[in-house]
């Protein structure tokens, strides 16, 4: 097991930057998932780990070890890191059985034949796979592909595994069975693992900590819990938890922030605040409410109804939002709703939380 560290890493193509000043502090055994909105540079920084990309600024370590150094110009190739990789696409060899996929890497590491029997039984009973280790990649379906795959990555006891999206390409059901079989082979594993996908839910299943990106940017990097309840900026609000936090944008008057022409919060005197941020399930459907609502969808979710529509009123300057409601709403009617008297949360012109409010 070993800790990563990223300290300002950065990433130019031409002209072009795709990853800025990205630093991480990962523990040893953590399962770091780097989410975000597509191009903002997640791969980019996943490529950079794996060795496959050099840095143009920043330095990654993996334990003491500097294994790039985008100011010296240093990189230590992807063979030589220590590190297992899982992409999207499962490269399987299609004239190995299962069994020998996943031998491979074990005999050119050097293994006796008895630790490679016994490893490759042990991994692919914990993927539960044992059962199709006789069979040629083409005879077994494509979760299971990605399974072998994932097998075949962690025998040799790799300390550090990247993973590429690697769920993508499974229907909605492989996906959920594979994640839960990945969340419990990390935890037996223990390898510090770093994986990209841009499906918040997946994110939520799986890490210990999420690193928020933006335009090549960490926006935030925490616990899931802390990204839900304590988002630092308001893309974070707007990006985490399903349904995402109520995130209302307005301007500051007499002392209230102002809505879709309604003042929907007191602002504490000097805080330059531009968003407030309410909890979905904080914000009712309520015909006495302060602002209008239009419902364009109700779906029942857990016993409650996600309702989303737009808040009316102020010539088409309300906002798009989910709230969280125990009763049902028509799509297609008018209600109101009712907003707690503080929000959670201000947030300022540039997207960071302010102080009071919080
Ligand atoms: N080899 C490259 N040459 C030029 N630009 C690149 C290259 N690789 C990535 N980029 C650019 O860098 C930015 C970040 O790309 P990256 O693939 O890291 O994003 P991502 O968050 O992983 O996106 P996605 O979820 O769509 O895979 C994008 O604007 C992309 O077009």
């Amino acid at each position: 097991m070993t800790t990563i560290s990223v300290q300002g890493l950065g990433k130019r193509f031409g002209s072009s930057t795709a990853v800025r000043d990205v630093t991480l502090e990962v523990p040893s055994g953590a399962f770091v998932v780097l989410l975000g909105p597509s191009g903002c540079g997640k791969t980019t920084v996943l490529r950079m780990l794996a060795g496959l990309e050099e840095p143009s600024s920043g330095v990654v370590r993996f334990g003491d070890r500097v294994v790039a150094d985008g100011d010296r110009g240093h990189s230590v190739p992807a063979e030589k890191r220590g590190l297992g990789m899982v992409f999207q696409s499962y490269a399987l060899w299609p004239h190995m059985t299962v069994r020998q996929n996943v031998d491979w890497p074990l005999a050119v590491a050097g293994w006796s034949r008895s630790q490679r029997s016994a490893r490759v039984s042990e991994v692919l009973q914990s993927l539960e796979i044992d059962h199709l280790a006789d069979r040629p990649p083409a005879q077994i379906s494509g979760g299971q592909q990605q399974r072998v795959a994932i097998a075949r990555t962690i025998a040799p006891r790799p300390e550090v595994v990247l993973f590429d999206e690697p769920l993508s390409n499974l229907d909605a059901r492989l996906r959920v069975e594979t994640r839960a079989e990945l969340g419990r082979v990390h935890r037996a594993s223990g390898a510090t693992s770093v994986y990209v996908t841009h499906d918040q839910i997946e994110a939520l299943a799986l890490a210990t900590h999420i690193a928020v990106m933006k335009e090549g940017s960490v926006e935030q990097f925490g616990t899931p819990t802390e990204l839900l309840e304590r988002p630092e900026t308001a893309f974070v609000a707007s990006f985490m938890g399903n349904p995402p936090a109520v995130l209302l944008s307005g301007h500051v008057a007499r002392g209230a922030l102002v809505h879709a022409g309604v003042p929907i919060a007191r602002v504490p005197a000097g805080v330059p605040a531009l968003h407030a941020m309410y909890r979905p399930e904080e914000v009712a459907l309520d015909g006495e409410g302060a602002l209008p609502f239009d419902v364009v969808e109700s779906t029942p979710s857990a016993g409650a109804h996600l309702v989303t529509g737009h808040i009316g009123g102020g010539a088409g300057t309300g906002a798009r939002v989910t709230v969280v409601s125990r009763t049902q709403a028509e799509p297609g009617s008018a209600t109101r709703l009712r907003l707690p008297d503080e929000p959670v949360a201000f947030f300022g012109a540039d997207g960071e939380r302010l102080r009071a409010g919080s």
